[in-house]
């Protein structure tokens, strides 16, 4: 492969994956050689062969192939590390060509990639995050440093990966004077690790204290890990000291990281530790708003009836990428079939999700909504009175305990101020009779379902 092609595959590769991945994963990279369809290359570190290998050898391999090359594979070697004076020594046979060496501080920050997809812009914003997307922001506006760290912690797949990299992509495009590293606990670990094995750990310290605003993704995962809290823990404390930014991100809050040393503990909550709550139903209607908005481009005339992202917001309350997942799968589907996205086609398509979230109604629950629907006591519901205006809310609820509970009759009845298991099973009867021919009664049922349901 000539330098000429790989500088046209260079060219294409910016594109494809953007200009921040190109610069910190591909530009370091060293064409060797082609033989027997195999593309090698060098990087400078295993930790870049390594992510390299597993996120951009697919964009590599097709632009070669795009540019004519004929090749199978491509194989990222590792440069070992030496002194500045000596012949390179490389940890493949074949010889490579002399490398620079550049001075740490000149050098692309080893920042993980960064998904294009997370930006403010496709950030929803509601009462459960509106202060973890407020302080976001300010850090992404790159003025001095108002709290640091700034700590986003909540459960899983409620945003806080999305708000951090929406940060990155924010201060690069805004403030390219700064130097911003975004990377996971565990890739910090990783690169302290190989900065031990290979010598270079005064290399390591060099780098990260040279950072401007440094963002770790799930800290959790340093729990336990002795050596690399040290480092972290002197890390952390040479960048505040010097008025550097730093975003953390966990599952939980500082002080309820299990073996988490507590002189990091105290360090992590001294600046601004922000909730993720989970999402309420508002919020995940307005993220489902978006999400099928950005897909009506990708899926041009697919239609979807009323109801049914309300439908999916109630059901599905366990955390966004699922939400997300299932908005994707029931486009795709839809329109594979060619079929307007209904309610009835939701249910079909997302079954197992919405088997998975589906609420355990308790008998209590259903006795509760009746008496409130039909605006009687409680009390009276389970007690003795024989009136139509309290037998018949008390046969509905016989009714719904046996279709969204899994509850024996006889249970039921016990629910029921202690009735007998027939007495259950004929209010059933009468209710199923009743509706076929009373639109109020059914009409009733099936709001009163929908709401025990959601
Ligand atoms: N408020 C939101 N608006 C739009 N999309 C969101 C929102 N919250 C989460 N998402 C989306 O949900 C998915 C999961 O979010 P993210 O990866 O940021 O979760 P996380 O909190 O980092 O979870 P984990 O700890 O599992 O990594 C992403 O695709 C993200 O874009």
């Amino acid at each position: 492969m000539t330098d000429e092609t790989w500088g046209q595959v260079c060219n294409q590769l910016q594109k494809a994956v953007g200009q921040n991945n190109y610069t910190t994963w591909i530009a370091p990279l060293e064409p060797v050689g082609l033989s027997d369809g195999i593309a090698s290359f060098h990087a400078p570190t295993k930790f870049m062969r390594d992510w390299v290998s597993r996120n951009f050898a697919e964009p590599i391999l097709r632009e070669l192939r795009h540019a004519g090359v004929i090749v199978e594979r491509i194989e990222i070697l590792v440069l070992k590390h030496r002194p500045a004076n000596a012949a390179p020594a490389p940890t493949h046979a074949s010889a490579p060509p002399a490398r620079k060496i550049v001075s740490n501080l000149d050098a692309p920050l080893p920042s993980a990639p960064l998904d294009g997809r997370f930006t403010f812009d496709s950030f929803v914003v509601g009462k459960p995050n509106e202060l973890a997307h407020a302080a976001a922001k300010r850090v992404a506006e790159g003025g001095p440093v108002s709290f640091n760290p700034l700590f986003l912690y909540g459960g899983v797949g409620l945003g806080k990966t999305h708000l951090m990299h929406a940060i990155a992509h924010d201060l690069r495009q805004q403030r390219p004077d700064l130097r911003v590293l975004y990377l996971s606990a565990e890739q910090f670990m990783y690169r302290f690790v190989q900065a031990l094995r290979d010598k270079q750990i005064m290399d390591f310290k060099e780098m990260f204290r040279s950072i401007d605003v440094l963002m770790v993704d799930d800290v959790q995962f340093i729990a336990g890990k002795e050596s690399t809290q040290e480092e972290f823990f002197h890390t952390f404390n040479a960048l505040v000291d010097q008025g550097k930014q730093i975003v953390i991100s966990a599952d939980r809050a500082p002080g309820e990281i299990k073996d988490l040393e507590e002189r990091i503990k105290s360090r992590l909550s001294c600046g601004l530790v922000v909730d993720l709550h989970p999402t309420d139903y508002e919020l995940r209607l307005g993220i489902l708003q978006t999400k099928t908005e950005n897909y009506r481009t990708e899926y041009p005339g697919l239609q979807i009836a009323p109801g049914v992202l309300e439908f999916l917001a109630h059901r599905i309350t366990s955390n966004v990428r699922i939400l997300e997942g299932a908005l994707t799968r029931l486009f795709a589907y839809a329109s594979l079939i060619g079929r307007e996205i209904t309610l009835d086609l939701a249910q079909e398509c997302l079954k197992d999700q919405l088997r998975q979230s589906e609420r355990k109604v308790t008998v209590e629950e259903i006795l509760r909504k009746v008496a409130e629907h039909y605006n009687v006591r409680l009390s009276d519901l389970v007690g003795p009175k024989r009136m139509r205006a309290i037998a018949r809310p008390r046969q509905v609820a016989m009714f719904l305990s046996k279709s969204l509970t899994t509850r024996s009759l006889p249970d039921i009845g016990r629910r029921f101020g202690g009735r007998d298991h027939t007495t259950i099973m004929h209010g059933i009867r009468k209710i199923e009779e009743l509706r076929a021919s009373d639109s109020q009664l059914a009409e009733d049922i099936d709001m009163l379902r929908r709401l025990l349901e959601s």
